[in-house]
Parts: structure tokens; C-alpha cells; sequence
């Protein structure tokens, strides 16, 4: 019975789970919290890793670990393996300009024409999320610091690094020293950066320079190595896991925090997952991406060979965190007021930009609270309202991935708020579909250990580690239990005063 190891570093917080490689039986887990704020030192993720793999009962036994992690964080390192800068993560939204630029830089002045290069060429229309925005948003801002930068790394790659023992020069818990050449990725989350083409050298994927150095001034700057969906990238140091596992723990590739749900929760094509954590996100697997010109869906990869097609709201579990505060309640407060309320909550209806919006793109925007009258000045009617509103969000991604010809066959709802009860009976009335809620889990690190099982099985196999995902090792059959399946039930009247007030915005 090989244990493996999956890791999520996520926005909030990082969780660990240890599985079972053959039977995908959870064994242990463990988390800890990280700080809150849309810039962060990548230390507090190691020590938030460190704190949650001692909660999870250490990793000493486990035989291989993968990393999904928050996507599209910028780790700018300098040549002795130290950050430039804090990490500027997906929801900071300071580059918002920059992403204007890129976009017109690329049509030549034509932004329509921009916009579709970049989704041709990537897969996605820029927006402040995207890694190589928060790049020429460094050139610009920091001269100084853009011009230290040696190397990029994603939240999870760094992560993966400083598990196999690198890190910056002179640091104890960093026994290998900033070896910069020895960071590595994946797919799935080198293609939300920006400056990567999944699809490119006949289907292989590529990284592009030319867009790195256009963002950032210069492109003499060491990318981690992409690697195969079941290869191995690294051997984890033995002071922080599989030091009792003969050959030590394989590090997998690792996965950005959506592909990894998808791997988790064993996403198909006709599958579409809504996840309600810090982002909203509805996502399809696909065999090819689309290009969507129009912003709205993001065509990224997932972990094992696929496109992965994403909408992202930056408004999600955090409105309902918001409602909370507000009305002064616990999570099972705020549900049983909401679920008091009538569906429309008699017309008033929240537009949630609390973070500005990423879909659609409005980054300054603020939040709108309309059709406040005397009958809806309640507390169950404003929980009501926060819940549908955050909803209409996640609803409007659906069309749009409808809209993209992707089929929508089974809708699943997870991440921390699909917990919630209200959310769970009023989402298959804003959605209008039925939906499949699997057991409560952390699916992002029950994708990763999935992802490190795989990688075990392919190393053990001996034709993946390292250096090439082998076609005739498939990712371990675990089963995902549907805990709870909910009739569709529309109720279009939230739908409809939703779109009259959006647009007011
Ligand atoms: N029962 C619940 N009702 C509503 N929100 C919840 C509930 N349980 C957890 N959450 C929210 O879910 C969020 C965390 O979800 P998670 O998917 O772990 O986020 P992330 O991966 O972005 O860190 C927090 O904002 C938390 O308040
Ligand atoms: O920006 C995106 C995807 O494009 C977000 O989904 C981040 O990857 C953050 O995820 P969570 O921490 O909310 O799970």
C-alpha cells in the first residue's frame, strides 16, 4: 500500500491530503491557513505547507507528492533564488492597464483585433489575473526589481522547487541552493500565464519569448521546464518527505488549482464543474480549446493532455464571507436566513464586483446593491440577495461556455461554499440544470495525489521518471462519490432582474 501525497496551496490556505495509491483511500490530512491580501510572500506558503504537513501526520512515508496550486501568481525570482517582490497573486487586479496595453500592443493599435491574437495565440484575452500582465506592469512600476528578474515560477512550481530542497541562497531549509535551471511546471498552469501556447509545436505546447519579452522588457529569464502529465520532476529532499520510502518521494508535475479539481473529481467531456471558493469558476474539459476573442472563457489546459475552458468570477465564497460579516452570522446563520426569502428576493438584487469583476472584465467596478424598498429591508432578503447575486455571477460563465459550443452534459458543484445548504437548493434554481454535489472534499489535493499516484505508476513502470508521460499508464481509476444530486428547478425571474441590473454597473 504506497502512500502519495496531493497538495493544494490554494488562496486561502494551504491543505494536504495523503491517499492511498492503489485504492484512493484518504489515509490523513491536514491545513493551515494563509494571509490574507492579493500580494504575498511565497515564504508564508512554505511555512503554511510546512504547519499542514505536520497537522496531516507528516510525510515521511509518502512515495510521491504533486502540487496544485491559486494559478497565474507572479514568483519573480532573482539569480540567487530570492523573490523581487512579493508575489502578485490572480485577484489583484493593478495590472488591469497593462493588460489594456498588451492587448493593443498585439493589434496594433486595433483592441478587437488584439484581443483575438491573444486568444488565438494563448487561448486567452488578457485580464489583470494573467501572469504576463502583472510582468509589464513590474517593467513599468519597478524598473529596478523587473530588471533583477531571473526566473518566473507559478505559486505551485515555486512550491514543488523548495520540496525538492531549492530555494534562495544561504536559506537552511533550501539544502540546494537557487538552482533556478531546476524548476519545473505543467500544462495546465503554464498556460494561464500568458505567455504560453498549449497547443503550439504540433500540440506539445511551447513556451513564447516574444510575448515575455514584450511584457517584460527583456526575456533573459529562466521559465520552468514543462513537463509530461506523469512525469516526474524531482526527487523531494528528504527532510520534508519520503525519507522513509526507498528512492525517496517522486515530485509530479503539479497542476494549477482548476486542472487539479478536474483530475480530483475524474472531469470528462459534457462535465462542468462550478467551484465556489476565493474564485468562482465554471470549467469543461475539451479536446481542443477555443479562442474566445470575447474574454469571457479562458482556453487553458488540464493535467492530463485536454483543454481545459474556464470562466473566473474574483467574486465568490469571499460575498458570502462578506454577507456574513455584514449581518453578523455563522455560515448556517447566513443560509437559514437566505432560504427565508423568496427566490428574487422581491427584487432586490446584489451585483457582487466587491474585487472590481475579472468576468466580466471590470476591474474597477464595485458592487451594487438595487431595488431596495421598505418590504426588502430584511436580513433574510440581503442574505438572499448575496447568495443569488454571487450565483448570477457563476450562471453567466455557463452561457458563456455554451456559447463556446461546449457541451453541458453534468453540472458538479464544489470548493468550500458548495457546503453551504442555501447555496446548494437556490444554485439549480439560478442555474436551471441539475446538479451532482460529490461528497465534501478538498478535490484541488485529491487531484494532486491523484496526479502523484500516476506518476508513481508511470515511474514504476519505468518508461515516466524522468522524462515523458508513457501512454499506456493512465491515471489511477479512483471513484469520486455524488453525495447529493439536485433536481433542475428554474426560477428565471432571478436570472432576469439580474441582467436588467448588471449592466448598470
Ligand atoms: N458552509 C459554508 N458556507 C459558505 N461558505 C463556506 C462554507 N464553508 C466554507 N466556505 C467558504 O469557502 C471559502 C474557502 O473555499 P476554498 O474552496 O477552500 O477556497 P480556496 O481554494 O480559494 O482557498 C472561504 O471563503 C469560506 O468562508
Ligand atoms: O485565477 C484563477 C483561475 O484562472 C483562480 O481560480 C485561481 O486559480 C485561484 O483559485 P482558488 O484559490 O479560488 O481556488
Amino acid at each position: 500500500m504506497p502512500l502519495v501525497a496531493g497538495v493544494d496551496t490554494s488562496t486561502q490556505s494551504c491543505k494536504i491530503v495523503v491517499r492511498d495509491a492503489d485504492t484512493g483511500e484518504l489515509v490523513r490530512s491536514g491545513s493551515a491557513k494563509h494571509p490574507d491580501g492579493t500580494e504575498v510572500h511565497p515564504d508564508h506558503w512554505w511555512s503554511a505547507f510546512l504547519e499542514a504537513a505536520a497537522a496531516a501526520g507528516g510525510l515521511v512515508d509518502v512515495a510521491a507528492i504533486a502540487v496544485g496550486g491559486q494559478q497565474h501568481g507572479l514568483v519573480a525570482l532573482d539569480a540567487a533564488g530570492n523573490v523581487v517582490r512579493d508575489a502578485l497573486l490572480w485577484n489583484d487586479t493593478r495590472s488591469a492597464a497593462a493588460a489594456e496595453a498588451l492587448i493593443s500592443e498585439l493589434g496594433e493599435g486595433d483592441r478587437a483585433a488584439g484581443a483575438q491574437r491573444w486568444a488565438d495565440v494563448v487561448g486567452s484575452v488578457l485580464v489583470a489575473s494573467l501572469t504576463v500582465t502583472k510582468l509589464r506592469w513590474l517593467r513599468d512600476a519597478e524598473p529596478g526589481n523587473a530588471a533583477r528578474v531571473a526566473a518566473v515560477a507559478l505559486p505551485h512550481d515555486w512550491l514543488s522547487w523548495r520540496i525538492a530542497g531549492y530555494g534562495p541562497q544561504g536559506d537552511p531549509s533550501a539544502p540546494l541552493g537557487p538552482d533556478l535551471d531546476a524548476l519545473f511546471t505543467d500544462r495546465s498552469d503554464a498556460s494561464g500565464t500568458g505567455y504560453y501556447d498549449a497547443q503550439g509545436a504540433d500540440g506539445a505546447g511551447e513556451y513564447r519569448p516574444d510575448l515575455l519579452r514584450l511584457a517584460l522588457g527583456h526575456d533573459d529569464v529562466v521559465l520552468p521546464r514543462v513537463l509530461a502529465p506523469a512525469e516526474a520532476g524531482a526527487v523531494a529532499h528528504p527532510t520534508i518527505a519520503g525519507s522513509a520510502v526507498d528512492g525517496g518521494a517522486l515530485i509530479g508535475p503539479g497542476a494549477g488549482d482548476n486542472a487539479g479539481a478536474s483530475l480530483g473529481v475524474g472531469m470528462v467531456p459534457g462535465d462542468v464543474a462550478i467551484s465556489i471558493g476565493t474564485s468562482g469558476v465554471v470549467s469543461a474539459v475539451a479536446p481542443r480549446r477555443t479562442a474566445d476573442g470575447s474574454g469571457a472563457i479562458n482556453g487553458f489546459a488540464d493535467a492530463t493532455g485536454n483543454a481545459l475552458m474556464l470562466a473566473v468570477t474574483l467574486n465568490a465564497a469571499r460575498v458570502l464571507d462578506a454577507a456574513r460579516t455584514l449581518l453578523d452570522v455563522d455560515f448556517d446563520g447566513l443560509a437559514a436566513l437566505a432560504l427565508q426569502a423568496p427566490a428574487g428576493s422581491d427584487g432586490l438584487v446584489l451585483v457582487p464586483y466587491l474585487e472590481g469583476e475579472r468576468t466580466p472584465n471590470r476591474p474597477d467596478a464595485t458592487g451594487t446593491l438595487h431595488g431596495i424598498r421598505l418590504a426588502t429591508s430584511t436580513r433574510p432578503h440581503l442574505a438572499r440577495a448575496y447568495l443569488e447575486g454571487m450565483l448570477c455571477g457563476l450562471a453567466d460563465g455557463l452561457d458563456a461556455l455554451r456559447a463556446q459550443g461546449v457541451p453541458i452534459e453534468r453540472v458538479m458543484l464544489i470548493g468550500g461554499a458548495a457546503q453551504s445548504p442555501a447555496v446548494q437548493q437556490i444554485a439549480p434554481q439560478v442555474f436551471g440544470l441539475p446538479i451532482a454535489i460529490p461528497a465534501p472534499g478538498e478535490y484541488v489535493a485529491d487531484g494532486a495525489a491523484r496526479q502523484a499516484a500516476w506518476v508513481l505508476a508511470a515511474a514504476r513502470g519505468g518508461t515516466a521518471a524522468p522524462g515523458g508521460a508513457p501512454a499506456d499508464v493512465a491515471p489511477p481509476a479512483w471513484s469520486t462519490t455524488i453525495a447529493t444530486t439536485l433536481p433542475a428547478d428554474p426560477h428565471p425571474i432571478i436570472r432576469d432582474q439580474y441582467a436588467a441590473v448588471r449592466d448598470l454597473v
